[in-house]
């Protein structure tokens, strides 16, 4: 099966931290890949620079294309649907709002699976995006990449901060999501990398240090402490 997307030999220097040291890794047409790693090892970074966030050199290869040199429009418009970490909502928009701004080309638009999936995002709809609880943005920030015909997502720790109950109805869209686009995921919960992640890739200063399925590394408990340092 070819790779959806292709990393290699990225490097990202910010300052002077080198915070990306040739990091290199591919993500498979299907399923969750998750990358995991202690914090600050520079998971957000690699999503950042797939997305052209931030300055970087290597090679990010979509669909066997080169996007590396694309300005960060044109790599969305390819097909790529970002959820980040501090979700960006635009608190003085209605979640309607938010959601329309989301819109890429000219549809159609899965207003549907989005309210299907998130009800209270159609119930809430005329309610101020600042104004909504952290899982009701979560909702917002997933929403938006669900509107429209995406080639992949790329999400950054969405359970952060949030109730056990939100955590479980935002693994279950993204398991869900997962079947019709394949997802780049940044997640801490492990219970929930272990429910939904079918990849991974650890990171580890700035360097990948394990590639493989979600499964070996998940039911081997000195290989998960050793590379994630945690039990
Ligand atoms: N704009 C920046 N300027 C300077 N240093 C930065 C910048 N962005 C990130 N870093 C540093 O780069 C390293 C990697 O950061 P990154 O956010 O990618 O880590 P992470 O693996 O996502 O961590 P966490 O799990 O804590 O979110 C960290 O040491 C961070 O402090």
């Amino acid at each position: 099966m070819k790779p959806l997307l292709e990393v290699a030999d990225l490097h990202v220097r910010i300052g002077t931290s080198h915070i990306l040291q040739g990091v290199a890794f591919t993500v498979a047409p299907q399923g969750v890949t998750a990358v995991l790693g202690r914090n600050g090892a520079g998971k957000t970074t690699t999503l950042k620079a797939v997305l052209g966030l931030v300055p970087k050199t290597g090679t990010v290869r979509l669909d066997g294309q080169d996007i590396t040199g694309l300005p960060t429009h044109l790599i969305i418009r390819r097909g790529l649907g970002y959820a980040p970490e501090d979700r960006n909502v635009f608190a003085g928009l209605t979640v309607t709002e938010n959601l329309r701004l989301a819109e890429r080309g000219r549809g159609p638009h899965r207003y549907d699976q989005v309210y299907e999936m998130f009800p209270e995002l159609k119930q809430r709809g005329a309610q101020r995006a600042g104004t909504l609880s952290g899982g009701q943005q979560q909702m917002v920030a997933i929403g938006r990449t669900l509107l429209n015909d995406n080639r992949m997502l790329l999400v950054d720790e969405p359970t952060k901060g949030l109730a056990p109950r939100i955590v479980t109805e935002v693994a279950d869209v993204l398991e869900r999501a997962s079947h019709d686009v394949p997802i780049l995921l940044v997640e801490q919960n492990l219970a929930l990398v272990r429910r939904i992640a079918d990849h991974v890739v650890v990171i580890e200063q700035g360097s990948v240090v394990h590639t493989g399925d979600a499964d070996s590394l998940l039911t081997d408990p000195e290989l998960t402490r050793d590379l994630l340092g945690v039990a």
